[in-house]
């Protein structure tokens, strides 16, 4: 605690052992102090060696009150770019344990990746693991997963149509708990969409552009600013336009996922150069990209969840009852559609 700081033992006290969400929630107001730190906040040699945190899994064990990379953990290799950070998969001295992580510079932390993330609990959403900060960095902790939807598109291409509708079913369900607790997601994409092992199930992740929202599904963070840092081809036309941001903005982002799921290439980019964001607040929604080998009930679905006005647009119970309408029309999925199931088309 002495190099603590900020928070003194108690927080410390706390990496000793497990940390339940209960008293989890005395933890983020630390974290939302080291948020509002002057970004040009000169690293004091006592920042150097904070090292404040929460760890929520028992076996990611701090030694002394502290949890640093190359002393209590080791970073084994790297995974993929996350929002404003690399994720690693690292795995713990003691116990040998692995997880993914990610270091945020100070200035790109939003504790709300934190504090949003750490109010869900749904089969169809990674657990955060914990956040320790380190020096100028906060590093945040999650569940591993085997695969990643971005992964298996580039090496398949496209997914069968009884796939595609599959996972987007899944996403909807986790955007569903999301909006249910009043959280936006922001940044609905398959990088963001994790895999089980047999690729039959989907884990959303990546909460550092999420926002809370109101009852109204409006977002409750005023003007960010001019760039928007999601994903300019699944951003909803409002956003573009640099209006308020609500929960239908993951909806059009979950059909445009769908797109590039069904075409092997996000929505726009063959027809459009960047900048996008001028096109999708001018243009008619993207329905050009729907393939005309889709069931007309998928073509529904993608007219329901690309409606440029927000308040007509589907919510995200409305939308996943017309995926699952979609996903019986095509006779449900097929198993042999599964993403390890098959020679690759390279392989064939
Ligand atoms: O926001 C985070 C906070 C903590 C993390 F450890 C990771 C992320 N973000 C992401 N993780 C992944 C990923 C993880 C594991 N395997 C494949 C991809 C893709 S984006």
């Amino acid at each position: 605690a002495e190099v603590g700081g900020g928070v003194g033992e108690g927080l410390l006290a706390k990496l000793r052992g497990k940390v339940t969400r209960a008293e989890s929630r005395f933890i983020w107001p630390f974290f939302k102090e080291r948020e509002k730190q002057q970004p040009m906040h000169e690293c004091t040699d006592a920042d150097e060696q904070a090292n404040e945190g929460i760890l929520l899994h028992d076996l990611l064990q701090p030694a002394g009150w502290m949890y640093r990379e190359g002393l209590e953990y080791d970073s084994l290799r790297h995974i993929q770019n996350g929002s404003y950070g690399d994720v690693v998969c690292i795995q713990d001295r003691r116990t040998g344990f692995q997880c993914a992580a990610k270091r945020v510079a100070q200035r790109h932390f939003s504790s709300e990746e934190l504090s949003t993330w750490s109010a869900l609990d749904s089969p169809h959403v990674v657990r955060l693991l914990g956040a320790v900060s380190e020096g100028p960095n906060v590093v945040l902790f999650m569940d591993l997963k085997p695969g990643c939807l971005a992964q298996v598109l580039k090496e398949r291409v496209k997914l069968p149509e009884d796939l595609a509708l599959h996972y987007l079913r899944q996403v909807l369900w986790a955007l569903e708990h999301l909006h249910r607790r009043l959280i936006l997601h922001l940044d609905i994409k398959a990088d963001n969409v994790l895999l089980s092992a047999d690729g039959r199930n989907t884990f959303l992740c990546d909460f550092g552009l999420s926002e809370r929202c109101d009852q109204n599904g409006k977002s409750t963070r005023t003007y960010r600013g001019p760039a928007f840092p999601g994903t300019e081809t699944h951003m909803a036309p409002e956003v573009a336009g640099g209006d308020q941001r609500c929960c239908k903005a993951d909806v059009w982002s979950s059909c445009c996922m769908l797109l590039h799921m069904l075409n092997g290439c996000p929505p726009w980019v063959r027809y459009y150069a960047p900048p996008l964001c001028l096109k999708i607040s001018s243009e008619p929604p993207p329905l050009w990209e729907v393939p005309s080998r889709c069931n007309h009930f998928t073509a529904r679905l993608l007219r329901a969840g690309l409606r440029k006005d927000p308040g007509r647009r589907a919510s995200a119970r409305e939308l996943r009852r017309k995926t699952t309408k979609a996903l019986r029309a095509v006779g449900g999925l097929n198993p042999s559609s599964l993403p390890g199931s098959g020679p690759l088309p390279t392989e064939a």
